[in-house]
């Protein structure tokens, strides 16, 4: 006889990024059970009720507010509680408030018996990866950050735009901090099986200055969004829910994201945005890049930055 395969989320915060997760994971039918934890316990339960009123349109699943002991089954837990920027704050300027509250969720995880896999997409997310890999006490292929699974996405659907190709046919990476210190991996960028720069050369009149603009673009692309919605959800839910697939299919896929290194381009300590193969034990391995003198000078700038803002937390 068949066994019954049960794969259990549990999502911690349902606030815009939360709830557009859990919609994500609805309509992907990617697990059978999704338990919302949220500080606003109406909130939580609100999106259990609204989320199970579209089970009808879909794959089965069993949604409801629930609490930290269903941690206990859960493979994976998302953490998307916290506060989000206002206009004109940085990733960086959130790391008081959110990483004083990382402290509670994390143990309160631990004591349910969680023996899954940590996301964290709250920011500054690589901080508060590295925040719930210190607190948990777990080894570190079990906590990943988002990273920079949606500065990556947004670049390939930019250079998909200029060269009106498939963003699945585009290779590109970003690495570094979710943030204002992240950098393109030009020299690895590929469309289809073409390095990217002769293809541009040859046959688009595309130009270092052109890459430059897409790229800023991508940076800032959190900041200008903020600016006209207040929030963004979309895109970073559904980068959540690709990363919950690889997971919960064992998938062995390669994405960017917050992992620790031990050593990979020359660095310790750190979590931080970089191409890792991700399964079912979580990160299986750092897909280690050859980059140019110049990008590893920027990922080393970067990387130093967030070893900053770690050491002005009190672990
Ligand atoms: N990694 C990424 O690429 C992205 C990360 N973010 C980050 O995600 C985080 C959440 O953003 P939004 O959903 O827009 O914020 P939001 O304010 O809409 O939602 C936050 C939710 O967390 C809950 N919460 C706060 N403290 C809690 C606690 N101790 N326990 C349980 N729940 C708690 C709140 O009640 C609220 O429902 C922010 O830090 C934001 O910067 C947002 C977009 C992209
Ligand atoms: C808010 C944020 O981190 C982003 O959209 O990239």
């Amino acid at each position: 006889m068949l066994k019954q395969k049960v794969s259990r989320v549990v999502l911690i915060g349902a606030g815009f990024v939360g709830s557009s997760y859990a919609f994500a994971l609805l309509n992907q039918g990617i697990v059978s059970e999704l338990v919302i934890i949220d500080q606003n316990e109406r909130k939580a339960e609100g999106d259990a009720m609204d989320l199970n009123h579209g089970i009808p349109f879909t794959t089965p699943m069993r949604i409801w507010a629930g609490d930290y002991s269903d941690c206990k089954d859960a493979d994976i837990v998302v953490i998307t509680a916290g506060v989000n920027q206002k206009p004109g704050e940085t990733r960086l300027d959130l790391i008081g408030k959110n990483s004083s509250i990382f402290k509670q969720i994390v143990a309160s995880i631990m004591e349910s018996g969680f023996n899954g896999i940590f996301i964290v997409a709250t920011n500054p997310v690589d901080v508060l990866t590295y925040v719930t890999w210190k607190y948990a006490g777990v080894s570190p292929e079990r906590v990943i950050g988002s990273g920079t699974i949606l500065d990556t996405a947004r670049l390939r659907y930019m250079l998909s735009d200029a060269f009106q190709m498939d963003a699945h046919s585009i290779q590109a990476y970003i690495m570094g901090e979710h943030g204002d210190t992240e950098l393109p991996i030009w020299s690895n960028t590929y469309v289809g099986a073409r390095p990217m720069m002769d293809y541009v050369t040859e046959n688009m009149g595309i130009t270092q200055a052109d890459l430059d603009y897409y790229f800023t673009n991508v940076r800032d692309a959190a900041y200008h969004i903020i600016d006209r919605k207040g929030a963004t959800y979309y895109g970073i839910a559904m980068g959540l829910a690709r990363l919950t697939k690889a997971i919960v299919r064992s998938e062995n896929s390669i994405l960017s994201v917050s992992s620790l290194l031990t050593g990979q381009y020359g660095l310790e300590d750190v979590y931080i945005g970089v191409p890792s193969v991700i399964n079912h034990t979580g990160v299986r391995e750092i897909l280690e890049l050859r980059l140019t003198d110049d990008e590893m000078s920027k990922f080393h700038h970067s990387a130093k930055v967030l070893k900053e803002a770690i050491q002005s937390i009190k672990l």
